[in-house]
């Protein structure tokens, strides 16, 4: 038998003695310890700079620190992709602090997703230079939108080292490039953090302002190298090379130590007297479960980390752990507490600082500490819900065990009722053995490319060949024909009075936005794209920001407001939407006999036609009708038919087609994002008897951001994966005939009715063996 670890021994001592279920655990799983690689400094780095390193604790670095270093400071740009708390920072401080100090020009430009994360290596810089009169020339500066006027100016005029991210980047630095002249003159390297980060629409914004910033860069003499990172990032030198649009060289060899590390995978159990939507049971729910072991390993002296998908889910796990703690220890109550975004920087750095010091023991939180943050002596993880990507599932997983000494930890992956984490709770290899997924992006999409073409010709004249190296050839002939673009000698310009930069909203809105106000206080909660605003922020809906709860009463769309009240419901909504599909264009099909699977463009017109409340315990409450506007999306969507004679063969009769089909679409959206790094809200679906453009019984899963955001693409192209992994989650759900851990859909317009699961792991079966049959 295996020895007892450190994590096994933690989870026993927590089920000891509670009523937790042990069959509630499904898997569990050891990844052995490894000891730490060093070398010798590189020989170009200064003195000066190895004795700041080896006075703040690091001797030696570890050899994929000097790999990589060595690699950017010879202008290659380099793809670092090791293990969470493998000292990345280091890899890219080397370098630029070593060229920083050596040519007092040189500068360095670092972009982190997030505001916080920049914060944080400014604080660690910082702390390395501080002391050492011999820095002070190097200013590092954060340049993002907290910076005041003033400070913004003088890091313009002095800092060496500016730490931004790509919205700033793009809206307040290139935009007024011509002020920055000296900086880009002598930009040497651009850091590009927590690259897995960059995927979707966000990722192929990101790719675009990285392509001007380079040309920018070299327009203005300088020849920068970039460095990307990240903990999890698939395939990292061609991952860094899309972004960037130029070649990279990938270094994964990990040299740093990492202790053992234990992994549970944890189904909660159906409520015994709970019945959701036509009847179906209901799981205990994944935040209510994490609240549950919270406590238990708070009691246990463990420092946990406890990660949920919302802001609502961390406060309510975070009070109901206090409330089982105060029955069971109550001098334990007041060291658990709640993390969410929208705290203050010092707000942020106190909490850090007792979760590492040990005054705080358990601490609910949202992903807002899931990137680099680097607190020390973490016993324990729970992630509350699968966050969606494998490579989150290990970055989550990766805060714990950061200490030095031995670093074991265990992390327990809870499943929420949704068909995307049963079926991994239930094939460990799916989520531990599997590599982290690629970042899907598409910089070409035109819906995206387009703007940033303006951006780009507005910035500096467009040349013939940046516009072939961009794929750009079409959208350009376009805005020449609507007079947005005009050509001159020196390349392309942007036609007068064209303010291309403002329209961009490069967090994925495409199209106008909606204002989200509380009319009590006229606070300005938030955006959301105009197109998501009636199944986001429809009248009635729930809305949460920064942990605070709001009911929408109205929603304007011609003046693009949603006005909300402050309330703490005890329910949540989900809009019900009805789907029309029309197919524009066929971009590629493969016809195997009775089955075709088509990669296809189409438009999607929605209508909100209400919404569902639902109890925190996942009971229904109650459907409320809606009346709003149909809006159309122009999108990619994977397409399959399927003749009714070969549904008939294999059991499916006429009548059940309609349940078949309705919940094997349900089904494959939720496990989409198993072989495409989404959401299941960023993708729809609509399963038909017969469709107008096929004449057969067909199921589209469709992209939901206009364009495309390489979704469907990536479900195309991964067809017999995914839909094996669908029939799979169908198949081996216990319940007896569809729930919302397989078939049903919490956003589905028909109120999930038909759906026949029986009928889904037939369509399922077929579809399998007829695809591979035509291979
Ligand atoms: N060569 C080294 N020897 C000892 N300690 C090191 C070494 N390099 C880095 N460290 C320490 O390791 C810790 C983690 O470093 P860092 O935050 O840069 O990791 P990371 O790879 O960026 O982590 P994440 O991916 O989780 O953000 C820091 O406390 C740092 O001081």
């Amino acid at each position: 038998m295996r020895e007892p670890t450190f994590g096994t021994e933690l989870l026993h001592r927590s089920m000891a003695g509670t009523d937790t279920d042990s069959s509630c655990l499904t898997h569990l799983s050891v990844i052995a310890s490894r000891t730490a690689a060093f070398v010798e400094w590189p020989e170009w780095v200064p003195a000066d700079l190895v004795a700041a390193f080896i006075e703040s604790g690091i001797d030696r670095p570890w050899t994929h620190q000097a790999a990589a270093a060595d690699l950017l400071y010879h202008r290659k740009h380099v793809a670092l992709c090791t293990g969470t708390a493998s000292g990345k920072s280091l890899a890219y401080q080397m370098p630029i602090l070593s060229t920083l100090m050596k040519d007092p020009h040189s500068t360095a430009l670092y972009l982190s997703p997030t505001k916080a994360l920049g914060a944080d290596q400014i604080r660690s810089l910082t702390s390395l230079l501080s002391g050492h009169r011999e820095f002070t020339h190097l200013q590092p500066c954060a340049y993002d939108g907290d910076t005041d006027v003033e400070i913004r100016q003088w890091a313009r005029a002095h800092s060496r080292w500016i730490f931004t991210n790509p919205d700033m980047l793009h809206i307040g630095i290139l935009a007024g490039h011509a002020r920055w002249r000296h900086f880009f003159r002598h930009l040497r390297y651009i850091v590009v953090d927590e690259c897995h980060h960059y995927r979707g629409v966000f990722g192929s914004h990101t790719a675009l302002v990285l392509r001007r910033l380079l040309r920018i860069a070299r327009s203005a003499g300088a020849d920068p190298t970039v460095i990307g990172t990240s903990a999890t990032m698939a395939e990292p030198a061609d991952a860094l090379t899309r972004l960037i649009g130029e070649p990279a060289v990938g270094v994964v060899e990990d040299g740093s130590p990492r202790g053992e590390r234990t992994v549970a995978l944890w189904e909660p159990d159906f409520l015994p007297a709970v019945t959701g939507e036509h009847g179906a049971p209901v799981r205990r729910s994944a935040g209510a479960e994490s609240a549950r072991l919270l406590a238990d390993f708070v009691v246990e002296g463990a420092r946990t980390l406890c990660f949920l998908r919302s802001r609502r889910g961390v406060e309510l796990t975070a009070r109901q752990a206090r409330h089982l703690l105060a029955q069971s220890a109550p001098e334990l109550v007041d060291r658990v507490a709640a993390y969410r975004a929208g705290y203050l920087a010092d707000d942020r750095r106190r909490l850090e600082q007792a979760i590492s010091s040990g005054d705080l023991v358990g601490v609910a939180t949202t992903n807002a500490l899931e990137l680099g943050v680097d607190i020390s002596g973490l016993d324990a993880v729970i992630v509350g819900g699968y966050p969606g990507t494998v490579a989150s599932f290990w970055q989550q997983a990766g805060r714990a065990g950061r200490q030095r000494t031995s670093g074991d930890s265990l992390v327990v992956l809870v499943a929420r009722d949704d068909p995307l984490d049963t079926y991994l709770v239930h094939h460990p290899e799916a989520l531990l053995s599997r590599p982290v997924e690629a970042t899907v992006t598409d910089p070409t999409n035109p819906y995206i490319l387009t703007p940033h073409l303006l951006c780009a010709a507005a910035e500096l004249p467009l040349q013939d060949k940046e516009i072939e190296a961009w794929g750009a050839g079409e959208a350009v002939a376009a805005l020449a024909s609507d007079g947005m673009l005009k050509r001159r000698k020196a390349g392309w310009y942007v036609a007068p009075g064209v303010e291309p930069h403002g329209d961009i909203d490069i967090r994925g809105g495409i199209g106008g936005q909606v204002l989200i106000v509380d009319t009590t206080t006229s606070q300005l909660l938030g955006t959301v794209d105009t197109g998501r605003a009636p199944s986001t922020v429809h009248p009635g809906a729930l809305h949460i920001h920064q942990g605070q709860s709001y009911v929408i009463d109205e929603l304007d769309l011609s003046d693009g407001l949603a006005l909300a009240h402050p309330e703490e419901p005890d329910w949540t909504t989900a809009a019900r939407e009805t789907t029309d599909i029309t197919v524009t264009n066929v971009v590629d099909r493969r016809d195997c006999d009775a089955l075709t699977v088509a990669l296809v463009d189409v438009d999607v017109t929605h209508q909100v036609v209400g919404y569902l409340r639902t109890l925190l315990s996942g009971e229904v409450l109650d459907a409320v009708e809606l009346d709003m506007p149909p809006q159309t999306l122009s999108t990619r969507a994977v397409m399959y038919t399927i003749t009714p004679e070969a549904l008939e063969e294999v059991g499916v009769t006429v009548g059940r087609f309609p349940g078949a089909l309705h919940a094997a679409e349900h089904a494959a959206i939720g496990l989409l994002p198993l072989v495409a790094s989404c959401d299941r809200w960023d993708i729809g679906g609509l399963s038909t008897n017969s469709h107008p453009d096929t004449a057969l019984p067909t199921v589209f899963v469709y992209d939901g951001y206009l364009g495309g955001a390489g979704f469907a693409d990536r479900g195309y192209a991964a067809f017999p994966t995914w839909i094996a992994a669908t029939r799979d989650a169908v198949s081996s759900c216990r319940c007896e005939s569809g729930c919302p851990s397989c078939v049903q859909s919490p956003k589905c317009g028909n109120g999930n009715h038909p759906l026949d699961k029986d009928g889904a792991i037939k369509v399922l079966t077929l579809i399998g063996r007829r695809y591979w049959d035509g291979a």
